[in-house]
């Protein structure tokens, strides 16, 4: 009788196997890192092989060590960093080239000669996101354009395209012997190739970024068994994708409208759920699918997509060595009072949700002699809170909806002061929840919902409890100068990139 559900979580900087128990509580895991590849300024590329390979080896190293057979699996779900293009060959399974990733910006002056003819917003009305070199569509055009043979292979049906969800399918099924190729309604609703009304990819949109249908993946429910392993263990169902942040929504249980979460990784991003409608932004978010369960209506979210944060810490221990390890940021923050009126914009591809600026890049400002490494760190720590705020407003604007707290998750959720701060800059209680993992959890309950192995939304909800509550403390005044020279500081990173022509 299998009594645990197994979740890949591949996300932008490493992949993991959790397996969980029927309390979704963690029996055990593995993780292994990929390389970050940076072949020029702006781009960011992965090796798909190396992430299959990745999958493979955690997926064995994580079941044998919650000392289990594959027959205990329930199902697997999947969830996976999304926007991410990879373009493979049906027949060798060989990519084509390198994925590129959601962060890359290469294609920038594609999507600024699109956004002449009709702005940025003119595909909002149909895939419920603006124009930004952030979604795939325009790093497919890219591939197939400037692989040599790619766009012919893609005519033919022998190159097939897919964010990452797509690629661990089809070689968890066979790969080139039968492979499925398939995408979840949440990671195609990334692509902006699909329509938010027919939830299938829109001719229109095919059009503008001349994809041919062929090399795109069949879109299937976020939680519904759509095949069987084949690789690295036979036999255990796929019972659900999501893509990670829709993920993370599903792990906390955000089920209502107008329930909502933020996650603190490379960056963040905050979901609300809408409900069965798709709600549009005119306050620079994207509206996008939250999930959709077979049998069921659709759930629809706003989303605050913030590039850099997380990115941010390891930008200053990689690039600066001002930190020896992610970790060591809270106590070079806490060695100073506060930011010393330094602020950090990581504006390194841009800005993203609300501000949605391809032109910004990353400054430091507000340097004096005063200025130390500890007032860096803090104001580093500080870009993320403010990030938050900004898209936090504009979701309460967008949704007409207040939220009176925020439920928050993510690698940096381990940082006290962050989360404080966040508290007070918010003037809003954040909590974390005692099951950190929401990402892979919300991979887990969904493949676990369509086998039968949790019977219902309300068996998750009993699963869901509060492990730290931080509440503001910080006096209006304070508050506003500081979001105050926040915004200050984001209008002159604004037109650093002057547009080609
Ligand atoms: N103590 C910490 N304080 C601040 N940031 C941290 C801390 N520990 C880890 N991080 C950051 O959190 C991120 C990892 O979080 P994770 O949720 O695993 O991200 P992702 O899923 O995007 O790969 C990294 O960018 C890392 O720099
Ligand atoms: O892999 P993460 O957690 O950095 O998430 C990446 C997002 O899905 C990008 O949209």
């Amino acid at each position: 009788m299998p009594d645990a559900v197994g979740a890949i979580d591949q996300g932008t900087t490493s992949t993991r196997f959790i397996v969980f128990d029927r309390h979704g509580a963690i029996l055990a895991q593995a993780q292994r890192e990929h390389e970050q590849i940076f072949p020029r300024p702006g781009w960011v590329e992965h090796d798909p092989r190396e992430i299959w390979r990745n999958t493979h080896a955690v997926m064995r190293e994580g079941l044998a060590r919650a000392g289990l057979t594959p027959q205990a699996l329930a199902a697997i779900g999947i969830t996976n960093q999304r926007e991410t293009a990879l373009l493979w060959d049906r027949r060798t399974g060989e990519p084509l080239h390198n994925a590129l990733v959601w962060q890359d910006t290469r294609t920038d002056r594609h999507v600024a000669a699109l956004a002449r003819d009709g702005g940025r917003d003119r595909f909002r009305a149909v895939t419920g996101l603006p124009l930004a070199s952030y979604f795939s569509a325009s790093k497919l055009a890219w591939l197939l354009d400037r692989v040599d043979g790619a766009r012919a292979k893609a005519e033919e049906g022998d190159a097939l395209f897919g964010t990452v969800d797509s690629w661990l399918v089809w070689n968890l099924t066979g790969g080139p012997q039968g492979g499925l190729h398939v995408t979840d309604v949440t990671n195609a609703s990334r692509t902006q190739l699909m329509s938010l009304a027919t939830l299938d990819w829109d001719e229109g949109m095919l059009g503008a970024f001349r994809i041919p249908r062929a090399v795109l993946p069949r879109i299937v429910c976020s939680s519904g068994v759509l095949g069987e392993t084949r690789e690295p263990f036979p036999g255990v169902p796929i019972g659900g994708i999501l893509g990670d942040q829709q993920a993370a929504l599903f792990g906390q249980t955000c089920f209502a409208a107008g329930e909502a979460k933020n996650t603190y990784g490379t960056g963040c991003f905050a979901l609300m759920n809408t409900g069965p409608q798709p709600v549009a932004s005119t306050a620079g978010l994207v509206t996008t699918v939250a999930y959709t369960c077979e049998g069921h209506a659709p759930a629809y979210a706003l989303e605050g997509s913030i590039a850099i944060t997380g990115a941010l810490v390891q930008w200053l221990r990689d690039n600066l060595g001002l930190i020896g390890a992610s970790s060591e940021i809270e106590g070079l923050a806490r060695s100073v009072e506060d930011n010393g009126g330094v602020y950090v914009v990581p504006a390194f591809s841009g800005l993203y949700a609300p501000h949605w600026r391809d032109d910004a890049r990353g400054l430091i400002i507000g340097l004096t002699r005063y200025a130390n490494r500890g007032h860096i760190a803090r104001a580093c720590l500080e870009a993320t809170a403010y990030q938050t705020r900004e898209v936090l407003e504009a979701m309460e604007r967008d949704s007409g909806m207040a939220l009176a707290e925020l439920r928050c998750d993510g690698g940096m959720t381990v940082n006290d002061l962050l989360m404080q701060f966040q508290a007070d800059i918010l003037d809003r209680p954040t909590l974390r929840p005692k099951i950190s993992e929401t990402t892979a959890l919300g991979a887990a309950y969904a493949a676990g919902l369509a086998t039968g192995f949790w019977k219902t939304l309300g068996d998750l909800r009993d699963n869901w409890a509060v492990d730290k509550r931080w509440h503001p403390r910080i006096a209006e005044e304070e508050r506003r100068a500081l979001f105050t020279g926040w915004g200050r500081a984001v209008e002159r990173s604004f037109g650093w990139i002057e547009e080609e022509t």
